[in-house]
């Protein structure tokens, strides 16, 4: 992968996700925890406003500076407090940073006026703009390049108070490495941060994509499983049993049986003039009627009972737990039932018919070959007497 395809990739800088999809998706991921760690930040801002306006009466008195102090800081706190409560409703004011970064540019404008009104504590009150830069970055969540924004908003205000009173430029160089000590710190803090929060991110939602691709390919395994033990286990002309997997049913079935003390059957079915309809309508209309006699067998057999294609035109039936006078009215009903359905090939109606043989499975009899050969026997005598009949042996 190339650097610049890389979706992972954050910037030194600003530490947010390059592509801005992978940063919208970061945003979003956070973005419960960020309204939560918003919340109680807000809330803390908003007490400590209230508590400096006590310190003001006191040393103010009610007096029109202390009025206009209390409006600014009542202001701020109303709108701090207007925030903590839109939160849960609205975490993406959070996630999105320019609800916060508005309230911290209002907030430094309503604080500016204690500078003025205030000027037995002009220097505390710098030292104050400076911690409250710091801990803008610390400790309220916000986008880093928002949070510089008002930072930077924050120290021009200041410069521009000092300057407007007729200080020095030794004083103004003073108060801009002061406010610079809070905001280089606290952007370099932020940023390692910001970043380390990023790449967590990335490594998680690089594990999470893996565990999809992962998942996709057991499921895709687990369809070519399927389809391979369907291929191995059945004719795919017909969808019956194959040979192999009707004499493994066989044996199965013969040893249930015998525990449970149930009679088998083992019936072939053998469409009669088979020859005759190939010519007739090709040997894809052949198909097309040995796929009919398959599905007609499956749907009028029980679920336990089992279909299978011998060759040909030759079908085997397995009925468990069926006796001989029973299987043989099985049987009769798929004779039936092959000569009345209406069979229609290449477009054509059709006749067909098949003759049957079936017999009980032997004690002596472990395989279904011996059985069979019992079977063929019938199935002989049933085409030379006249074919489309039952014949029990
Ligand atoms: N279309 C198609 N024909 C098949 C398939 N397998 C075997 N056959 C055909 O089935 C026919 C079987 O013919 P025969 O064994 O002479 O038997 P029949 O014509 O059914 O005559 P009887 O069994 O005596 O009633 C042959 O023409 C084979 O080519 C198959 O998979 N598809």
């Amino acid at each position: 992968m190339t650097e610049s395809a890389n979706p992972y990739r954050i910037s030194r800088l600003w530490a947010e996700f390059v592509d801005p999809a992978m940063e919208r998706a970061y945003r979003l991921h956070m973005q419960p925890l960020l309204a939560r760690h918003l919340r109680v930040a807000l809330w803390v801002w908003g007490c400590l406003l209230l508590a400096f306006g006590l310190q003001d009466l006191q040393a103010l008195g009610m007096s029109d500076e202390f009025l206009i102090l209390a409006g600014c800081r009542a202001l701020q706190a109303a709108l701090v407090f207007a925030l903590a409560l839109l939160l849960p409703r609205y975490p993406g004011l959070a996630a999105s940073g320019y609800a916060v970064t508005a309230l911290e540019i209002t907030g430094l404008v309503l604080f500016l006026p204690i500078y003025f009104l205030r000027p037995d504590i002009a220097t505390i009150t710098v030292m104050v703009l400076a911690l409250m830069l710091l801990a803008m970055f610390l400790f309220v969540p916000n986008r880093l390049k928002l949070t510089l924004l008002s930072a930077a908003v924050g120290v021009t205000l200041i410069l521009v108070s000092i300057w407007s009173k007729g200080l020095g430029a030794d004083v103004i160089i003073g108060a801009l490495i002061l406010m610079s000590l809070p905001v280089v710190t606290g952007f370099f803090a932020t940023q390692q941060l910001h970043t380390v929060q990023r790449r967590q991110f990335a490594m998680y939602s690089q594990a999470r994509r893996a565990n999809r691709e992962l998942k996709k390919e057991v499921e895709r395994r687990r369809l070519l499983e399927e389809e391979l033990k369907r291929q191995a286990t059945t004719d795919p002309l017909t969808g019956l049993f194959n040979r192999r997997q009707y004499e493994m049913l066989f044996r199965r079935e013969r040893e249930r049986c015998r525990r449970q003390g149930s009679a088998i059957c083992v019936a072939m079915a053998d469409l009669d003039r088979f020859k005759a309809l190939n010519d007739e309508f090709g040997h894809d209309g052949g198909d097309e009627a040995l796929r009919h006699v398959a599905r007609l067998f499956t749907s009028k057999l029980r679920e336990g009972d089992v279909v299978g294609r011998f060759g040909g035109e030759e079908f085997i039936i397995l009925l468990p737990d069926t006796g001989v006078a029973e299987a043989e009215r099985v049987v009769e009903r798929l004779r039936q039932a092959l000569e009345e359905e209406p069979l229609m090939v290449a477009g054509s109606p059709c006749s067909l018919t098949a003759t049957f043989s079936l017999s009980l499975v032997l004690d002596s009899e472990n395989d279904i070959s011996e059985t069979l050969r019992r079977v063929d026997a019938g199935l002989y005598r049933g085409k030379r007497s006249g074919r489309n009949q039952v014949v029990v042996v």
